[in-house]
């Protein structure tokens, strides 16, 4: 009996990607199916241990990590780069990608049975395994996530548009179901953790508090709220109901540039955002253009609709006794 790929529509993939891609998808197939069977609150959530960054792991992060490693060393990547890992792991001498992944994100809320995914994104291999990583984000051939939520889904670009694809839970492949996925523009929605409001620094205050005041406010129109914990879920609803996703810098030790990781949650959901129609930024500057100092490090996270990024970016171009004036004067910013 002939096997089926895991990925059914392999057109819009690049050809050497190909194998790389039905790895993966394989590997997501599997994960879906066994957080399907859970215990999400009992093993498949319990605490294991603690990553580099610092962050809890579970047994899903640790499980899935250790999946996606496996499968990969069989699918033409030399250099795996992993948030569960301390450094990067040379899977195939011979291989010709390097491929940085979050196994599994938004781990929080893994007993809850909200939505979660894994990150990933690849680069042409290096000789050097962090060089093949520590570079302008714009040179990324490939990048995407697959979300496990009520429909497990893969959003990939390979940088000719984003495609989205479905997986049938009948025939076990993921069907492409969008060709060209385009952040629509008029949603009216902010996602930020404003637990966090008295670390901000006071661009992202200004710009925050303009949301909230509505239609008494400068921007006179309502704004929504929303705040999943997954980044995946965050991207999956912008990508699908247009919005702006903010995780800024802030005060507190350790969060001077965020929580989120450069090279395998940013840098790859920029490249998806920009070839649907969105911008990325670390609230200022294009993150496709920058490049992480070091595998595990953190950069202020910005994106969604272009107008809503560059309004973000824009209240920091303000002078600080701007700014300041901000609090006071509200009509600056009136469209
Ligand atoms: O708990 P906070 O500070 O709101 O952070 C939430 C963010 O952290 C993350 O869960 C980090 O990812 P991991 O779960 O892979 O560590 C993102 O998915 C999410 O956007
Ligand atoms: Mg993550
Ligand atoms: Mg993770």
């Amino acid at each position: 009996m002939q096997t089926k790929n895991p990925i059914r529509d392999l057109q819009h993939i690049p050809a050497a990607l190909q194998p790389l891609m039905n790895a993966l998808c394989e590997v997501g197939a599997d994960l879906s199916n066994t957080i399907q069977r859970g215990p999400l609150g009992g093993a498949l959530g319990a605490e294991v241990g603690e990553n580099t960054g610092g962050d809890t792991q579970k047994a899903l992060d640790v499980l899935a990590d250790e999946a996606f490693a496996r499968r990969l060393a069989t699918a033409d990547v030399r250099w795996y780069a992993s948030e569960e890992q301390d450094s990067v792991v040379e899977l195939d001498p011979k291989g010709r990608f390097a491929l940085a992944i979050d196994p599994l994100d938004g781990s929080s809320n893994i007993e809850v049975n909200v939505s979660i995914g894994t990150i990933f994104s690849i680069f042409e291999a290096r000789e050097d395994g962090d060089a093949s990583f520590l570079r302008p984000a714009h040179e990324q051939i490939g990048g995407g996530y697959i979300i496990f939520g009520p429909q497990t889904m893969l959003v990939v670009t390979f940088g000719k548009g984003t495609q989205e694809y479905l997986l049938d839970p009948d025939s076990k492949q993921f069907v492409l179901v969008q060709e060209a996925v385009r952040v629509p523009t008029t949603a009216r929605e902010f996602a930020i953790n404003a637990s966090n409001y008295r670390h901000w620094a006071k661009p992202i205050r200004a710009y925050i508090d303009d949301c909230i005041a509505g239609d008494e406010g400068p921007r006179a129109q309502n704004f929504n709220m929303r705040w999943v914990a997954s980044l995946v879920a965050e991207t999956h609803r912008i990508i699908s109901r247009g919005g702006v996703f903010l995780y800024p810098g802030d005060s507190r030790k350790g969060y001077e540039k965020g929580r989120l990781r450069m090279v395998y949650e940013c840098a790859p959901i920029a490249f998806v955002i920009e070839q649907a129609g969105g911008s990325a930024t670390d609230a200022q500057d294009r993150i496709l253009d920058k490049s992480a100092p070091e595998l595990h490090a953190r950069t202020p996270f910005v994106f969604g609709s272009t107008d809503k990024v560059s309004r973000v970016a824009a209240y920091h171009d303000l002078p600080e006794q701007e700014v300041n004036a901000l609090f006071g004067n509200r009509g600056l910013f009136r469209v």
